[in-house]
């Protein structure tokens, strides 16, 4: 392994922006310091403190929040929120954006799903942060709609982190894709794997067949054709669903295929939320050489009108994506 840090990592790659600052460098200090501390936490869950079960809230989403969930959202937005680089925070545990005082408020905007894969914490299966980092768009010092409703196109940096067997850092700022592995020992993330690239198609397919019977016509073609046998056209496509995006979407980075969260008779909009996962894994996928829609447009072109707006998403392989929007249609 190289031992390159991820900070010495990010400042390299920001030295090379020119009028570069070093403060995008700082804010992602503070990032990668919170998912450490979050990591702790997770690979601990269960020993000592009772950081597992629900807290007894439900989110702007109306769903359950697990105390993970509200114990990672308290670290990132502390961490960042002081890091003096950053004027807005939107989270999906959060309804409103948390607006940093101009005295201590930085040029940039923090986007944040903290706890992605709740379902799988109590079971102890891979689960993740997601981020994105916006520049702050409105002239002035008042963070407006048109800092925080921006379409991925203007994201800064996106990145996943995953707990796990290992703590993984994957991160682009536009200059490809790179992972980083947490060494517990030294408590430093080191770089592992620089510019990775999706391949142009895998095998396996990752959708929740659960929800089939809520699904468009459209919808239950393209899975009825992946699942068919045809040698000439590399089918029947394997089934790998975890039910945690980041490891469902790890895996599809690495191995190739598509990962699918369609949106159906009863969401039409689909479960994920554009802010906090399907813009930042857009601009990851981009970067490694594959594609991100919403079943027909480019999730990356798309401007939301609520921060926590949902999207349909399709992800992964350039090829396999494509095919999927011909069955589509
Ligand atoms: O249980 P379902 O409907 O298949 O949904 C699974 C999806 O829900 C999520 O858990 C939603 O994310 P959160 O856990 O951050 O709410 C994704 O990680 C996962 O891909
Ligand atoms: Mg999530
Ligand atoms: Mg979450």
């Amino acid at each position: 392994m190289d031992r390159t840090t991820l900070v010495q990592f990010i400042r390299r790659q920001e030295k090379m922006t020119p009028g570069a600052t070093g403060e995008f460098t700082n804010l992602m200090n503070e990032v990668l310091v919170a998912a450490k501390i979050v990591s702790l936490q997770v690979n601990n869950a269960g020993l000592g403190e009772d950081i597992l079960g629900m807290s007894g809230r439900v989110n702007v989403q109306g769903e359950e929040v697990q105390k993970l969930d509200d114990y990672a959202n308290s670290i990132f937005i502390k961490l960042v929120g002081e890091s003096g680089n950053i004027c807005a925070i939107t989270s999906e545990e959060n309804e409103k954006p948390v607006i940093i005082p101009p005295d201590r408020a930085g040029k940039y905007i923090f986007m944040v799903d903290p706890l992605d894969g709740s379902s799988n914490i109590d079971v102890n299966v891979n689960i993740g942060t997601i981020f994105a980092v916006y520049r702050k768009q409105s002239p002035g010092l008042e963070v407006t709609d048109d800092d925080l409703l921006q379409p991925g196109t203007q994201q800064v940096a996106a990145g996943y982190i995953i707990y796990g067997p290992s703590t993984l850092f994957v991160y682009t700022s536009g200059n490809g894709v790179h992972s980083f592995t947490l060494d517990p020992a030294l408590g430093e993330f080191f770089l592992s794997t620089q510019n990775m690239k999706i391949p142009r198609h895998g095998s396996t397919y990752s959708v929740n067949e659960g929800n089939s019977q809520n699904w468009q016509e459209p919808q239950k073609n393209l899975v009825h054709y992946l699942k068919e046998w045809d040698e000439a056209t590399e089918r029947p496509y394997k089934l790998r669903y975890i039910g945690s995006l980041v490891a469902d979407f790890h895996r599809t980075l690495l191995k190739g295929g598509i990962f699918m969260y369609p949106g159906d008779k009863k969401s039409p909009q689909g479960k994920l939320r554009y802010a906090f996962e399907a813009a930042p894994l857009a601009m990851i996928v981009e970067n490694a050489g594959g594609k991100a829609t919403d079943g027909k447009q480019r999730i990356l072109d798309i401007r939301p009108t609520d921060i926590h707006q949902r999207v349909p998403l399709y992800i992964g392989s350039s090829d396999d994506l494509d095919r999927a929007h011909t069955l589509l249609g």
